[in-house]
C-alpha cells in the first residue's frame, strides 16, 4: 500500500507576526518546517512527501529544508484549502492509496501518531487524529458571556489526516472555491464518513507567539535529549589493490580482510550511531555468520544505523571519525569521505568529521598489518 503526505506550508504567520511566516522560524537549531518534513521523511511507511509552499519562500524553503530528499515542492494557494488541493494535485501521477495532510504548523506530533492516522485509515477508510474538549466553553458578545455551550461530542481536529487519495482528492475538487479550514470538513461536505484516532497534546498547531515560545521549550528541555555513541573497528590486510574508507575505494597495494568490503570506518561509524541510542552492536544487526553480508557494501550497515536513530525519534547532531593507520595516505580523500557518510546519513557535510593519524610506527597499524578506525556520534533523541 501506498502512502504519501501533504505538508502545507504556504500561510503567512500573521498571528505569530513578524517578517518571517512562522514555519520558517527556528526552533531547536532547525526550522519549524524541518521538524514537520522530518517526521514524515523518517517514517517507514511514508512513500512520498509534498510540501505546499508560498512562490515567495523559495529561498527560505531552499534553506529550510537543505538536503532532505523530497519532491519539489508546488506552490500553494490563499488558503488552506487551496494549499492541500495543489500538494494532491501534484500527486496524482504518484497514485498513492492513502494521503496524509498536515500542517507544517504542527512539529511536534510523534511517529506514533502518523502510524496510528495510517493505521485508522487503512481499516476505516479515513482518519481524524483529535482530542475532547476538557474546557468549559463560553459564548462571548461585546465581551459579555452569552451563555455556555455544551462541550458533549466536541472534539478538537488535529493533522495530519488521512485519507483514501482518490476520494479526498475528488472531494476537493469538488470543494474548490469554499474556505473549509480542515481536510475533514471537505470529506464532510461531499459525504466521506470520518474515523476519530487519538491525537495528543503535543501536537499542537504552533499558531501565536506563546504557542512558539511552548514548542521551544519542549524541544530545549527533558523532551529532547543528548546521546553520545562511540564506535571502534579493526580489519587487518591481505592481498589486493585498493581498500575501501568511509564509502571511498581508494587504491591501494593491499585491501583490507572482511566478511563485508571491509570498510572499518563505515563499520566505526555504524557502532557509534547503535550506540547512542543503546541498540546493540553491528554484529547483531548483521551477523558475519550470516552469508547474506558476505561482500556487502558497509553503507548499508551505516544506513540501518541511521533508520534506527530515526526510529527512535532521534536525529544526528554530529559524527566524529578517525582513521588510525601508516598507509594509504588519508588526508587526499578525507572531503569526499566527509560527503560519502554525510550523504548516506542524510546529513549536511559540515555534521561530518573525519581525521586520521599514525602510531607512529608502534603497533599493528604501525607495522602495516591494517586499519583501525574509531568513532563519535552525538545524536539528539526525543522523549525518554
Ligand atoms: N494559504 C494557506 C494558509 C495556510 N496554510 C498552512 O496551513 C497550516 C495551518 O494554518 P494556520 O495555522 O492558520 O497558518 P497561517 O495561515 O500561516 O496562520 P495565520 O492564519 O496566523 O496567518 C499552516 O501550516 C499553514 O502554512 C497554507 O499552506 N496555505
Ligand atoms: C487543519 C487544522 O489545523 C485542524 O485543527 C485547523 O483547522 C487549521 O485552522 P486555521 O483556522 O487555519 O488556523
Amino acid at each position: 500500500m501506498k502512502v504519501a503526505a501533504v505538508i502545507v506550508a504556504a500561510g503567512r504567520g500573521q498571528r505569530v507576526g513578524g517578517e518571517t511566516p512562522k514555519q520558517y522560524l527556528t526552533l531547536g537549531d532547525k526550522t519549524v518546517l524541518y521538524h514537520t518534513v522530518k517526521k514524515f521523511l523518517n517514517h517507514p511507511q511514508i512513500d512520498r512527501i509534498v510540501v505546499a509552499i508560498h512562490p515567495d519562500d523559495v529561498m527560505l524553503y531552499n534553506k529550510a529544508i537543505g538536503i532532505l530528499k523530497l519532491m519539489p515542492p508546488v506552490y500553494g494557494g490563499e488558503t488552506r484549502q487551496q494549499s492541500v488541493l495543489c500538494g494532491l494535485e501534484a500527486l496524482v501521477s504518484e497514485a498513492p492509496d492513502i494521503v496524509l495532510i498536515h500542517d507544517a504548523a504542527r512539529p511536534l506530533l510523534s511517529e506514533e501518531l502518523i502510524s496510528r492516522t495510517i493505521e485508522t485509515a487503512k481499516t476505516k477508510g479515513s482518519a481524524l487524529p483529535a482530542l475532547p474538549v476538557a474546557d468549559t466553553l463560553k459564548r462571548v458578545e461585546n465581551d459579555l458571556v452569552s451563555g455556555t455551550v455544551d462541550r458533549t461530542n466536541l472534539w478538537r481536529a488535529q493533522t495530519p489526516q488521512a485519507f483514501n487519495f482518490t476520494e479526498i482528492l475528488e472531494g476537493h475538487r469538488t470543494a474548490r472555491g469554499m474556505n473549509l479550514t480542515d481536510d475533514v470538513a471537505v470529506a464532510e461536505f461531499v459525504g466521506l464518513p470520518v474515523a476519530i484516532t487519538d491525537g495528543e497534546e503535543r501536537n499542537f498547531k504552533i499558531t501565536s507567539k506563546e504557542d512558539l515560545e511552548k514548542a521551544e521549550l519542549m524541544i530545549g528541555t527533558g523532551q529532547f535529549r543528548i546521546r553520545t555513541g562511540q564506535g571502534f573497528d579493526v580489519h587487518a590486510f591481505e592481498e589486493g589493490d585498493a581498500v575501501i574508507l568511509g564509502g571511498v575505494k581508494i587504491p591501494h597495494s593491499r585491501k583490507l580482510k572482511g566478511h563485508s568490503d571491509a570498510d572499518v570506518a563505515l563499520h566505526a561509524l555504524t557502532d557509534a550511531l547503535l550506540g547512542a541510542i543503546a541498540a546493540g552492536d553491528i554484529g547483531d544487526h548483521f551477523p558475519p555468520s550470516d552469508d547474506k553480508w558476505k561482500g556487502a557494501p558497509s553503507d548499508t550497515f551505516l544506513k540501518e544505523a541511521v533508520r534506527l536513530v530515526e526510529k527512535k525519534g532521534g536525529e544526528i547532531s554530529s559524527l566524529d571519525l578517525t582513521i588510525i593507520c601508516e598507509a594509504p595516505k588519508i588526508g587526499p580523500h578525507r572531503e569526499a569521505m566527509r560527503r560519502t557518510i554525510a550523504e548516506i546519513c542524510g546529513l549536511d557535510a559540515d555534521l561530518v568529521s573525519v581525521k586520521a593519524t599514525t602510531t607512529e610506527k608502534l603497533g599493528f597499524t604501525g607495522r602495516g598489518e591494517g586499519i583501525a578506525a574509531q568513532a563519535i556520534a552525538t545524536v539528539m533523541v526525543s522523549g525518554k
